[in-house]
């Protein structure tokens, strides 16, 4: 929790500032009686004025003083800093409640003048703590608005919640409101890439997904995605992407990790269908998850349980979902998926406490302006021969075919628990659609915790690639009434086909293959080179 407040509360004394950081460079001096410290990782601000202000709004003195005179603002949380002759302004993200956050700033004056060269020091040092070295300061983010986003609040949240804080952050900003379906994708194709470092989608995930392949459109496709990252600031009715890369669906504290983001490659799933080709981040869906998606139209009014009525009913009613899957396989031994993976996340932190990023790339990529291209596709397209790479099967009893880039798909479901942004592969779910009823309600439940990969008889498997042809489930004649009773009971009544969801997008119900490209895009992360996810830490450890 970026609010953890390391002085700790209540407490009267200074907070612990490491020994050799309490040296004079790190104090400065200001006029009440008061001072301002760099301690490990925060900034303390001691002031015997607090005690009286925190007194004074205290129930009119009624209550006994216990106000603190140390108040701890983590580097995370400081927007700014700035030196205005002898006065000096520290504006910050305050914690406004468990799921928000706003700016505050504290402001004083320095009453030595004598101090004014420190001071100068003193705060350079300080916004070199608040953006290390691995973060860049004063952003210039391009803002699009889906205002019909979620419950339509995406202007609304935008005004309210986070352009405050990106001002604050001294980020520069152009706001654009996205006019109708396909928007992004026209703006990302032909806006200048070299005058933003981000582009921020007040949306759901729609709006990413159309930046993502309105990028990859350009000529200069590759530089493109690499230029500029790509940040979503969660205003829709999913948010996936904010939830991986920044732990959160707060748009505020969204905002403050786009401030503080750190710049990491993501893998893009490359997905060609007939002469289509579209760029997937997140998901991939045929059968059930795309169906519980797309196919409950008719139960909006449930709100968003209408996805888990979607789910229940068809795993209750053990629907079939029939293809053709062919796969190359990265690996398909659970033990060591989930030992690679907590390799991946003890890197990725021993990195972070370097503030190195695997993101190098940039300045060589953008100097030599080679490679322009997107490169070709190494295992063709869905209309070429099968690659001998591949192994086929054909599965006529499939009941859940599940792909994801990213490891949660919604707040309350880390399906992907081992996925990572950038290894290379996808993490490939398939599930047998005559499981035991009550083996699929306990599937869907540790879904919660990341456990799926732990059910005993989930396919879970890392690949690179992979074809899909997909056929519609004919029930037996004496089972069609139930059959059609149940599609409508989950809210499909005049469904026909199939769905195919790619990043909760619907795409024709034809055969696809997919193709991881390593790296191809560029997003901010709170975290550095993995998700948002913990729950793989005790599990399964011998
Ligand atoms: N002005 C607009 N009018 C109509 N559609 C729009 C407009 N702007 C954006 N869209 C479309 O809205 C879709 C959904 O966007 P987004 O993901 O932001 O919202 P959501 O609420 O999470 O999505 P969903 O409607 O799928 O639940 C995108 O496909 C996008 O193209």
């Amino acid at each position: 929790n970026p609010f953890d407040d390391p002085a700790g509360s209540g407490s009267e004394s200074s907070p612990s500032t490491g020994a050799a950081e309490l040296d004079s460079h790190n104090v400065l001096s200001v006029d009440r009686n008061a001072s301002l410290t760099l301690g490990t990782d925060a900034l303390i601000v001691l002031d015997e004025g607090l005690r009286h202000r925190r007194a004074a709004a205290n129930c009119c003195g009624l209550v006994p003083q216990l106000g603190k005179t140390t108040r701890a603002i983590p580097f995370y949380n400081v927007l700014w800093a700035e030196l205005n002759e002898f006065d000096v302004t520290i504006h910050y993200a305050l914690s406004t409640g468990k799921k928000s956050c706003a700016v505050a700033y504290v402001n004083y004056n320095i009453g030595d003048k004598s101090l004014q060269t420190h001071a100068k020091r003193w705060v350079d040092r300080l916004l070199q703590r608040s953006y290390p070295p691995n973060t860049k300061r004063r952003k210039r983010i391009k803002v699009l608005i889906n205002p019909f986003g979620g419950q339509g609040y995406a202007q609304k949240l935008w005004t309210r919640e986070v352009e405050p804080l990106f001002a604050a952050a001294h980020c520069e900003v152009e706001v654009e409101k996205t006019a109708y379906r396909g928007h992004a994708v026209d703006i990302a194709e032909k806006m200048d890439v070299d005058v933003y470092d981000v582009v921020a989608c007040a949306s759901g995930d729609g709006l990413p997904y159309e930046v993502f392949n309105g990028l990859a459109k350009r000529e200069n496709a590759v530089r493109a995605l690499r230029k500029v990252a790509v940040a979503q600031i969660p205003c829709g009715s999913g948010n996936a992407m904010s939830l991986n890369l920044n732990g959160t669906d707060s748009p505020s504290l969204a905002a403050l990790a786009i401030v503080k983001g750190i710049r990491i490659p993501l893998d893009l799933v490359a997905i060609t269908q007939g002469s289509n080709k579209y760029y997937s981040f997140l998901t991939q869906a045929v059968g059930i998850i795309a169906e519980s998606d797309l196919g409950t139209e008719s139960l909006r009014w449930m709100g968003s349980f209408r996805f888990t009525w979607g789910i229940l009913v068809r795993l209750l009613g053990q629907t079939l979902y029939p293809a053709e899957v062919s796969v190359v396989v990265e690996s398909d031994d659970k033990h060591r998926i989930k030992e690679a993976y907590r390799h991946a996340v003890q890197e990725s932190e021993a990195a972070l406490a370097k503030e190195l990023t695997q993101d190098d790339r940039e300045e060589d990529h953008l100097l030599s302006g080679k490679d322009d291209d997107l490169p070709r596709l190494r295992y063709g397209t869905v209309q070429d021969d099968l690659h001998s790479d591949f192994q086929t099967r054909d599965m006529p009893t499939l009941g859940n075919f599940y792909v994801g880039n990213m490891c949660w798909v919604s707040p309350d479901a880390a399906f992907f628990a081992t996925s990572l942004p950038s290894d290379g592969t996808v993490d490939m779910v398939n599930i047998d659609g005559l499981l035991p009823r009550s083996k699929s309600l306990q599937m869907l439940a540790s879904a919660g915790d990341g456990g799926v990969i732990d059910v005993p008889e989930v396919s879970y498997r890392k690949v690179r690639a992979y074809r899909i042809t997909p056929r519609v489930h004919q029930p037996p004649s004496q089972k069609r009434l139930r059959a059609t009773f149940r599609q409508w009971l989950a809210g499909a009544g005049k469904q026909k086909e199939g769905l195919i969801a790619i990043d909760g997008e619907r795409v024709p119900f034809e055969p696809f293959q997919a193709e991881v490209v390593p790296g191809l895009a560029t997003v901010l992360s709170r975290r550095g080179a993995v998700y948002e996810f913990d729950g793989l830490k005790d599990l399964d450890r011998p």
